[in-house]
């Protein structure tokens, strides 16, 4: 018998399935105990490690999630909405903790995590990089000791193959200002800019995405007056950050009772 936790991780063919899965099977805390796929997908019934091209792993790639969850302590989880609402109620069925990282979730998809993080324990974050996270609670306090004479904008850079914008981490940067800012995100929101716009709308809180080439992943919060500019910066130089906060995330998880907590609660930086 072995103390340490057995982790399932779903989207195995994707981006960050990947470097999630290299990033178990090569920690001393975790095993890699399953691995699942959508159904259809090539490397459905085929070793994980030889798929992605290397040596063995000894796990199969599947799509029966629940029976995958069903011998896991937790399960991480970088997909698509509609997936990740599935997999929230089967691991709360197989009383596995739920990191969860995939964005673009409505807010539909949001009430159903919710849901189920009544009967088990859910961390999810738009991105678990200990950087951005402490961007969070930089930019909650640069919003809180200024006013609305400073114009807010968040700026995103993403590789080409990215669905969603604003990025969730843009969202979570967003989010933060608002609070800091001691306004709703919803009331203040100005994305999406295209046309004849009008001027800003003092107060608003905006979101500029680019989609291009490789780039894993850089923001920008910019706090612009009339005669002086701040901007802090995240870089993620590769999707190992991401991963290494993901398994963090789902070794904490392990004595945490049912709820949905975020990787400020990971990372101690909760305040
Ligand atoms: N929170 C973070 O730190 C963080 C970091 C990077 C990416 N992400 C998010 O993670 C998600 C995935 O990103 P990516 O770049 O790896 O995308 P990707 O498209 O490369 O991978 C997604 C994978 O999920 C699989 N998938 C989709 N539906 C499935 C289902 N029903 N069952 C099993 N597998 C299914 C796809 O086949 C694919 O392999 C996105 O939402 C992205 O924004 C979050
Ligand atoms: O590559 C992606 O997709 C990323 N998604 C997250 C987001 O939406 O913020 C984190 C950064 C990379």
């Amino acid at each position: 018998m072995t103390n340490q936790p057995g982790i399932v991780i779903t989207g195995a063919s994707g981006r960050m399935g990947q470097m999630l899965i290299r990033t178990v099977a090569e920690s001393d805390a975790a095993r890699l105990v399953g691995v699942v796929e959508r159904s259809g997908h090539d490397w459905i019934g085929r070793d994980v490690g030889e798929c992605m091209g290397g040596a063995a792993l000894g796990v199969s790639v599947t799509d029966d999630a629940l029976e995958a969850f069903s011998n896991a302590q937790a399960v991480i989880d970088f997909t698509a909405p509609a997936a990740t609402v599935e997999f929230a109620a089967l691991a709360a069925q197989a009383r596995a903790t739920h990191v969860i990282g995939t964005t673009g979730l409505s807010d539909d998809d949001l009430e159903k995590i919710a849901a189920a993080a009544r009967h088990a324990t859910i961390v999810r974050a738009g991105n678990m990089s200990l950087g951005v996270n402490l961007l969070v609670q930089l930019t909650k306090q640069v919003a809180a000791a200024l006013d609305e004479d400073f114009d807010i904008e968040v700026i995103e850079y993403h590789h080409n193959r990215k669905v969603d914008a604003p990025s969730g981490t843009a969202l979570m940067l967003g989010e933060a200002a608002a609070e800091g800012r001691g306004v709703d995100l919803k009331e203040v929101t100005d994305s999406g800019r295209d046309g004849i716009t009008g001027a800003r709308k003092r107060g608003d809180i905006g979101f500029s995405a680019i989609r291009a080439g490789a780039i894993v992943g850089e923001h920008d919060v910019m706090f612009a007056s009339q005669s002086e500019r701040i901007v802090l910066r995240h870089v993620a130089e590769d999707r190992s950050v991401f991963a290494r906060g993901a398994l963090k995330a789902a070794l904490w998880g392990q004595d945490k009772g049912p709820g949905e907590y975020d990787m400020l609660d990971v990372l101690g930086l909760k305040g």
